[in-house]
């Protein structure tokens, strides 16, 4: 996006949640697993998708890469350091995007020149020449951040920005990088920025800022109303510690207060509530009850004055209405007796283009539901999706379990586990309790030492027969992989997301092996 093809009255929306929000503790998404929240990240209308860090990993680049290939729409980023490797390695992986960008950084306040960099401001001035130049060999849309620059002096970040801007950087990012500013001091940050780099009125002003003091979103608006025209933020808030300015909430800010701030996005609100649905599923974070614009009480009124002003007039106590955010996709869409043809469209209303043995596999699994649950909703259906229809198959499949759970006695599981050449493994195992037990069977079975991280369980939907919907992250050799699975019996569920992340993990492992063994064989070429 060059200056001049924006609307002034636009703000632009730069999504990282793959990148920054990857950044999260204990998340790690494979090729598929990204692609499918890219193409979400699509209907949602975000003007940019930082799609990952090239030079950061094989799996990063390969994401990347197939991203920039098959996403249509949005300007798609890839993230350097102020390196040529990471420069070549972000445009190696962009370079069949429609509308490729690179972003890339370096510090510039004083505590990273010296500790982290061991470097100087003169060598920083000199890297951003160089490396800026270096993007822009390759697309003309670059950006340039000046990392932690509101702790650094601003008359430093003034010259370096000035100096990005003068080799060709399209847009400015300023970040606070460690969620350090306040909304009046970053204010002022911005506008001595704009006084002392005269370029910056020719650029896009971007804001990126974390949340470590809960004031992402704060700073961020502060930011628009300085002059950014483009806000960098996650969905569900994820990023690097404390997490990044949520998405959906910049959105609905701006959405909400459109009449009194006269700004808005490109954004399709009504896609909200299903990227934060599809992004927790994948990432196996779960969004707190409480939290703005997608939290399960978002919409919700719990006492009896608030219930009735609802109910007289919604205006009472809502500032949103909940389908502006498409949270009225509830509604029931099909049953036992339908066929795929039903199946078919109900998946194309959601966006998802399935055919042939797709579509077999998905009716199958379907119809295993259907005759356990009355009503599948739309909302089923995608957690259906997010289990079922990856295009990656899984090393690991469950084929079936068995547990013993008394009060009398420790659980006992035992389950048979499909192993990646075919054959058929049974393992056993008497855990703390029934979901722990089938866990180490599968353990056994697989003779893959996986330890659970984190596990977690939702209900989809209401009511007594509602899925259950879980979410394992665990690691192996120090590797970590994460899974979902969905069924109306919450053991199956958990069992068919621990075989997935086994699944990831040993996949990623073999990847991680691979590129330690080429490097090796490099370094053994190059040594003399
Ligand atoms: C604020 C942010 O979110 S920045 C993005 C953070 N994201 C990531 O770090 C992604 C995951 N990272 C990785 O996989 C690895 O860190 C890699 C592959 C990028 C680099 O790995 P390594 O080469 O082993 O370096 P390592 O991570 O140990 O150290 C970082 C190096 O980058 C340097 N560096 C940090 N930022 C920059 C920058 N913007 N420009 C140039 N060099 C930089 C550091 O000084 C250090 O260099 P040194 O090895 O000469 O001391
Ligand atoms: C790379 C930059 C923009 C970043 O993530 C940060 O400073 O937090």
């Amino acid at each position: 996006m060059t200056p001049a093809e924006q609307d002034p009255n636009q703000v632009l929306i730069f999504d990282t949640t793959l990148r920054d929000g990857e950044q999260s503790p204990g998340i790690s998404l494979n090729t598929s697993e990204k692609l499918e929240i890219a193409q979400q990240l699509a209907r949602l209308g975000v003007d940019i998708v930082e799609a990952g860090f090239p030079i950061a990993s094989p799996g990063d680049f390969e994401a990347v890469e197939t991203i920039a290939r098959q996403v249509e729409g949005p300007v798609i980023a890839g993230l350097a350091r102020i390196h040529v490797g990471d420069i070549d390695a972000a445009w190696n992986a962009l370079r069949d995007a429609s509308r490729p960008r690179i972003h890339t950084f370096v510090s510039t306040s004083d505590i990273h020149i010296e500790h982290q960099m061991r470097s100087t401001r003169e060598d920083v001035i000199g890297l951003t020449r160089a490396g800026v130049a270096h993007a822009k060999q390759y697309v003309d849309d670059v950006e340039f951040s000046p990392m932690d620059a509101t702790r650094s002096d601003v008359e430093f970040t003034a010259e370096v920005v000035q100096i990005a801007i003068d080799e060709g950087a399209t847009t400015i990012n300023i970040p606070d990088t460690v969620g350090y500013t306040m909304p009046h001091e970053y204010t002022a940050f911005l506008g001595r920025l704009y006084e002392l780099a005269p370029g910056l009125r020719d650029v896009v002003l971007s804001v990126h800022c974390h949340d470590d003091l809960g004031l992402a979103v704060a700073n961020s608006f502060a930011g628009v109303l300085a002059g950014a025209r483009q806000v960098e933020c996650a969905i569900n808030g994820l990023g690097e510690r404390a997490g990044n300015a949520s998405l959906e909430e910049i959105v609905m800010l701006l959405r909400t207060r459109q009449a009194d701030i006269g700004l808005d996005t490109n954004a399709v609100s009504q896609e909200i509530a299903r990227a934060s649905r599809l992004v927790s599923r994948m990432t196996g974070y779960a969004v707190q009850p409480n939290k703005a614009i997608v939290g399960r009480n978002a919409f919700a009124h719990e006492s009896g004055i608030h219930q009735d002003g609802v109910l007289k007039n919604r205006e009472t106590f809502e500032i949103m209405d909940a389908t502006s955010i498409g949270l009225d996709s509830n509604s029931l869409v099909l049953g036992k007796h339908s066929g795929r043809h039903a199946l078919r469209d109900a998946l194309a209303q959601l966006g998802i283009v399935v055919d042939g043995a797709t579509l077999n596999t998905a009716f199958k699994r379907f119809k295993e539901i259907a005759d356990k649950k009355k009503q599948v909703t739309a909302m089923d259906l995608e957690a259906l999706v997010t289990d079922e229809l990856r295009e990656e198959i899984p090393a690991y499949a469950l084929e079936w379990f068995e547990v013993e759970a008394s009060s009398r006695r420790p659980p006992h599981a035992r389950v048979g586990v499909t192993l990646p050449d075919g054959s058929e493994a049974t393992g056993s195992f008497t855990g703390d309790g029934p979901i722990d037990a089938v866990f180490h069977a599968i353990n056994a079975a697989t003779s893959v030492e996986a330890k659970l991280r984190d596990f977690r369980i939702d209900a989809v939907t209401s009511g007594q027969d509602a899925l259950g919907e879980t979410s394992v992250v665990l690691e192996v050799d120090g590797v970590s992989g994460a899974g979902q699975g969905v069924s109306t019996d919450i053991i199956e569920a958990a069992g068919r997301a621990y075989v997935r992340a086994l699944s990831n993990a040993v996949r990623r492992r073999s990847v991680a092996t691979e590129a330690e063994a080429a490097t090796a064989a490099a370094s053994r070429v190059t040594t003399p």
